[in-house]
């Protein structure tokens, strides 16, 4: 059993979102698809046999404590009473607050990534249970396939059959704030609720969309750039959009055509987790040695 391990931790993209309404306590119900894509930052784990849990390099602007990689190791040491600690190194890549999920993807490949290290063997719908506290998307990431969300974004059914085409995904220079959002009045919460099986790729809107255009306009100038080539959408609750495209050749040639003081990436859709993929060959490595 090795000391030492690498997993990426990808980004995902809501291929349409919609509020259908808002519990008691404030969260909102809502339907997705997630589908990852193969953008991903890298977090590298190295054992401890002390407690302690280094996080680095630090995030700009995230307290260590509130850094949800650390939280994340902190809650698994709590539920396993594990006295092992680890150094976690981040190479971060995704943009903070673009809907991609980024932070709630480290939570989950920290998550996934101790509890290998530790050999703690807790089972994936536990390690989903813990994730849900950290943030409503940290299931999504732990479980690892495309899925239909329901609930808060916590009831996942699986969409593998989804097709794995390329998106342009432009980053504003904004970061949008989840909580802001939803807290807005004139977010609609009202969509009617959708059959999974009658959901078509494509339609659906982004109910987010509205609000978030209004409040950031350079998540607006980006989706009207996007548009110009084709139905684009934003992601979750922003800032990021996208554009789904046919092929690797079309992704490039718009990622091309965009202004050069853009920031953009092309990428590809995938319906099983990197993550998954690299922890799946961590064990298999495991086994031969
Ligand atoms: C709506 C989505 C779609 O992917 O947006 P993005 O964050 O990806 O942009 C996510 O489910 C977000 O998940 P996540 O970013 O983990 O949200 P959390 O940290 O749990 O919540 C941040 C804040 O958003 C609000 N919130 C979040 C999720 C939800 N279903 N209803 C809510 O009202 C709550 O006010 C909460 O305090
Ligand atoms: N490891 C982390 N990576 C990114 N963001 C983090 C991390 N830990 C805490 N955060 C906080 O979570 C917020 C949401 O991050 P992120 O998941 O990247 O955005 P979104 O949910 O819009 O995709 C950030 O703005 C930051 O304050």
């Amino acid at each position: 059993m090795s000391s030492y391990l690498v997993l990426p931790s990808p980004a995902k993209l809501n291929l349409f979102l919609h509020i259908n309404g808002r519990r008691e306590d404030g969260y909102h119900l809502l339907q997705s698809i997630f589908q990852f894509i193969d953008r991903c930052d890298e977090l590298k784990f190295q054992l401890r046999s002390d407690s302690e849990i280094e996080v680095g390099p630090d995030i700009p602007g995230v307290a260590k404590t509130d850094n949800l990689i650390y939280r994340a190791a902190r809650l698994l040491q709590q539920h396993s009473h594990c006295q092992l600690g680890a150094d976690i190194e981040l190479h971060k890549i995704l943009p903070m607050g673009g809907g991609l999920g980024g932070g709630s993807s480290n939570a989950a490949t920290a998550l996934l990534g101790l509890n290998h290290l530790w050999q703690l063997n807790l089972s994936i719908e536990t390690l989903a249970e813990l994730g849900l506290q950290l943030g409503a998307d940290v299931p999504v990431f732990v479980r690892g396939f495309a899925a239909w969300a329901e609930g808060v974004g916590e009831i996942l059914k699986p969409m593998m059959d989804l097709e794995e085409t390329w998106f342009v995904v432009v980053v504003p220079q904004c970061h949008v704030n989840t909580g802001e959002i939803f807290s807005h009045k004139e977010l609609t919460r009202n969509t009617p609720i959708w059959k999974m099986s009658a959901a078509l790729r494509g339609e659906g809107r982004n109910d987010c969309e509205a609000v978030v255009t209004k409040l950031y306009k350079e998540v607006d100038n980006s989706l009207n750039l996007l548009k110009k080539f084709g139905s684009a959408r934003m992601t979750g609750t922003g800032a990021c959009c996208y554009l789904e495209c046919n092929s690797k050749a079309q992704a490039q040639s718009v990622r091309a055509q965009l202004p050069a003081d853009i920031e953009a990436f092309i990428a590809k859709g995938v319906n099983h987790s990197p993550l998954h993929q690299a922890l799946q060959k961590a064990l298999n490595s495991q086994v031969k040695n």
